[in-house]
């Protein structure tokens, strides 16, 4: 296969769409449901969009990899359906708040003390606004063959996310590594506070 035919995800298959809008003020995501969908508002714009290839982030039926977004937790509000809502894995850092009848991931939360406390992770697919932030690199890149690509797969995987114009990490992007070792310089006082 070549690597021009490789599929990520649907929502980057036939290039990244940047239609990103000036002062977008959110949008609602709804599970996949046919009835009684979950939704959940979200009141701004999201930031650091990715493409994600870990075995924990949630994907569209066929995808290898994820889209996902942060966005301030402030801004995230479950507006219908939360009795439908059960976190997918407890003892994960990202508590993904999943629909119990489809398992569309409708927000992932981080209770404990870490760098990205505070921001929600979402899927910004799952509404029907455009406007939101577009992916801008690929994360976790080499974790897809922990979720079953084979790995005589990847040169063409890594060539098909470059073409696409988004770099392959095999952890996140380098300005998030960064802010990772910022918080754990100043949490061993390395760096001032
Ligand atoms: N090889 C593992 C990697 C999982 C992983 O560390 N995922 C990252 C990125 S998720 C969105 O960018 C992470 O921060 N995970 C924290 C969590 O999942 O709670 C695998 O593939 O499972
Ligand atoms: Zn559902
Ligand atoms: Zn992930």
């Amino acid at each position: 296969m070549a690597h021009e035919d490789v599929k990520i995800h649907p929502a980057v298959d036939n290039g990244v769409k940047h239609d990103e809008k000036p002062n977008f003020s959110g949008g609602t995501l709804t599970c996949n449901c046919a009835t009684d969908k979950v939704e959940v508002k979200i009141s701004a714009q999201t930031a650091h969009n990715h493409i994600c290839g870990c075995t924990q982030c949630w994907k569209p039926e066929g995808a290898d990899f994820s889209q996902v977004a942060v966005v301030d937790r402030n801004a995230v509000e479950v507006t219908a359906h939360p009795e439908k809502l059960k976190v997918v894995n407890e003892d994960a850092t990202i508590l993904r708040h999943a629909c119990k009848e489809c398992g569309t991931h409708m927000y992932g939360r981080i209770e404990k003390d870490h760098p990205f406390h505070g921001l929600d992770f979402v899927h910004t697919e799952l509404s029907d606004e455009t406007g939101w932030s577009a992916p801008q690199f690929a994360a976790f890149v080499s974790s897809a063959i922990e979720g079953g690509v084979s790995p005589d797969r990847m040169g063409d995987v890594r060539a098909r996310l470059n073409e696409l114009g988004l770099p392959p990490y095999d952890a996140l992007s380098p300005a998030l590594m960064d802010a990772i070792a910022t918080f754990t310089a100043k949490k061993k006082g390395v760096l001032p506070a």
